[in-house]
């Protein structure tokens, strides 16, 4: 028996443009999947309690024939288990044992569908379990891009490396297309997170994305400067001038907002926070609901938050400088 735990993940700058080739930073947070895998004879058992209020768990054995026990949207057992089938492919794959069984039970304390990288928490974790427990370790590098290629597979091909990589590697990284690196020297940036309770679906917002862009020159304009953005805020990043970086991730938000993908709530809580005097805010992730980002050093952003309306849960999230590990 391995249990692995990967952290989420908060973007600072770049999602959505990622998407279309414009680098991205995206920044673990100290929030975590646990996988544990535990080899059985054949088939695979999945325990997923936080999939659902009530929770459930999935058997099914080689035929591929799913069984599960308690009334959930037969949707949502397919997404939980496509992760998780599909990292356990990986890790069969990687450790050469087509045959192996798994017993995998999976646990975590970041909001799912939110915008902060659950999935590729998930995935990443999951490689790292069940290939340790066959024997085999591979390198975050390795467990990063078998990861993408599960992201990539479950989301019908609608992924970036980012929120994979950067769940593997941990710290704040930069990902433009397949070229992903760690940024170095940053240890810190004081991220707060305001949650709406609610959660965004990617595949249609990417989808929603990619038609205005196709149909306004003006919006790919906006992705393009999107791209801007993020090249200028990396170069702030080392300095630690937070009151420079506050005001790119503003006018990043906007830019999201302008491609379609905010939501009056995010917004309010955006708002909430630059009223509290947070150096700056922006959604985080897909958008259409689920979490923002704010930097604010002091605890003013994260009061503010707790009484903007719509807001339902808000907490400091450190960088997490630690990717993928074994418990
Ligand atoms: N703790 C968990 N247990 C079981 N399944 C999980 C868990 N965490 C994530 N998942 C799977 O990942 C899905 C959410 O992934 P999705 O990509 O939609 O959102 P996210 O990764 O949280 O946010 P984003 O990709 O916008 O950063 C869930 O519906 C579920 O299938
Ligand atoms: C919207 C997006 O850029 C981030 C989702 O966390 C999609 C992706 O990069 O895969
Ligand atoms: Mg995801």
């Amino acid at each position: 028996m391995v249990t692995s735990s990967a952290p989420g993940k908060v973007y600072l700058f770049g999602e959505h443009a990622v998407v279309y080739g414009e680098p991205a930073v995206p920044c673990a947070i100290e929030r975590r999947v646990h996988v544990t895998a535990t080899e059985i004879d054949e088939g695979l058992r999945i325990h997923a309690n936080d999939l659902q209020l009530d929770g459930f768990t999935v058997e099914y054995s080689g035929d591929g024939e799913s069984h599960p026990d308690v009334d959930v949207a037969e949707s949502l057992v397919e997404a939980g288990m496509g992760y998780v089938n599909e990292a356990v492919a990986q890790a069969r794959d990687a450790a050469d044992a087509p045959e192996a069984g798994f017993e995998i039970s999976v646990e975590g304390d970041i909001p799912l569908g939110a915008g902060l990288g659950s999935s590729a928490a998930l995935v990443v974790a999951a490689i790292d379990a069940a290939t340790r427990e066959l024997g085999v370790e591979l390198s975050a590098s390795d467990i990063a891009d078998r990861a993408y290629q599960v992201e990539h597979a479950v989301q019908d091909g609608q992924a970036s490396r980012a929120d994979t990589f950067c769940s593997a590697m941990g710290g704040a990284v930069r990902v433009e297309g397949d070229d992903c690196r760690r940024l170095e020297g940053i240890d810190t940036l004081p991220f707060v997170i305001g949650y709406d309770g609610g959660a965004g679906d990617t595949g249609a917002l990417v989808a929603g994305v990619r038609d205005l862009r196709g149909k306004y020159d003006f919006a790919a304009d906006t992705v393009a400067a999107i791209g801007d953005i993020v090249r200028e805020g990396e170069s702030v990043l080392g300095t630690g001038d937070y009151e420079r970086l506050g005001e790119l991730m503003d006018f990043n938000h906007g830019l999201l907002s302008a491609l379609g993908v905010s939501s009056r709530s995010l917004d309010s809580m955006v708002w909430a926070a630059r009223d509290a005097d947070a150096h700056g805010a922006k959604l985080t992730g897909a958008g259409g609901g689920g979490c923002i980002v704010a930097l604010d050093e002091t605890d003013d952003a994260l009061t503010a938050l707790k009484y903007t309306p719509g807001c339902e849960d808000v907490f400091r999230a450190e960088l997490d400088t630690d990717g993928v590990r074994q418990e």
